[in-house]
């Protein structure tokens, strides 16, 4: 069964709690759900799913267990409010964050260290893309999480799909994942993100070594977060 992880970002008060709610009542048998809420709903919202089957992630974290970070989350204070999951290196991250490779390094190791399961996003830009060099720029992006392929769970998310409405071909998801798979093998599933909506999901989440798919707007209504979980 496709593994559905849906990432709110910076969206969601605690009457959001509501649409979590009616993801689990939703919820087939053998649905594989994971819901990633912003840091102050994390707590509240696994307590909300304990028991319903539907997880809960974080969306980043710090690279250290503890200490004088103001503001900043470690892995271990994530597990502790009831996360199973840890999304690092999403290019908003990148971008806002200034995340680079070997700060991504230290985090997919903390998130590991605190036993969550990383979710590690990599992806290119329409710039890198047009001049043909997706899948080169993606392998180099690989390169922190090879060693750790086993214990890994891959998002190819390139950054010109999200949020905007377009997706890339089915032959380019296809290919795209195929060198991934190339490089991580069987151990490591492989999610696609970007503008995942229910009428395009059955395609996608069909192609091979889709393994899933990361949603990010569309996971903010159980309708259709749902929708894209059922058209797997
Ligand atoms: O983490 C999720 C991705 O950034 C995809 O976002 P989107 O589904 O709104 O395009």
């Amino acid at each position: 069964m496709a593994l559905i992880i849906g990432n709110w970002k910076m969206n969601g008060l605690r009457s959001g709690l509501d649409e979590a709610g009616k993801v689990a009542e939703g919820k087939r048998e053998g649905d594989r759900l994971v819901i990633c809420p912003p840091s102050t709903l994390l707590m509240a919202m696994a307590e909300a799913l304990d028991g319903t089957g539907v997880e809960v992630g974080a969306q980043d974290c710090h690279m250290s267990a503890s200490g004088a970070h103001t503001g900043r989350v470690s892995a271990e204070m994530l597990k502790d409010a009831g996360a199973t999951y840890c999304i690092i290196g999403h290019s908003e991250c990148r971008d806002e964050c200034g995340d680079t490779d070997g700060l991504l390094g230290e985090k997919l190791a903390a998130v590991l260290r605190a036993g969550l399961k990383p979710v590690f996003c990599v992806g290119e830009s329409l710039e890198t893309r047009e001049a043909g060099g997706a899948i080169d720029h993606v392998k180099r992006q690989l390169e922190v999480v090879e060693g750790e392929a086993g214990r890994a769970i891959v998002a190819y998310e390139p950054i010109w799909a999200i949020g905007t409405g377009k997706t890339p071909s089915a032959d380019d998801i296809a290919a795209m994942h195929e060198a991934m798979h190339a490089v991580l093998g069987d151990g490591t599933e492989l999610l696609y993100g970007g503008s995942v909506k229910p009428a395009n999901a059955a395609e996608i989440l069909s192609l091979p070594h889709v393994d899933g798919a990361l949603v990010g707007g569309a996971s903010l209504k159980a309708e259709d977060f749902l929708g894209i979980a059922h058209a797997s």
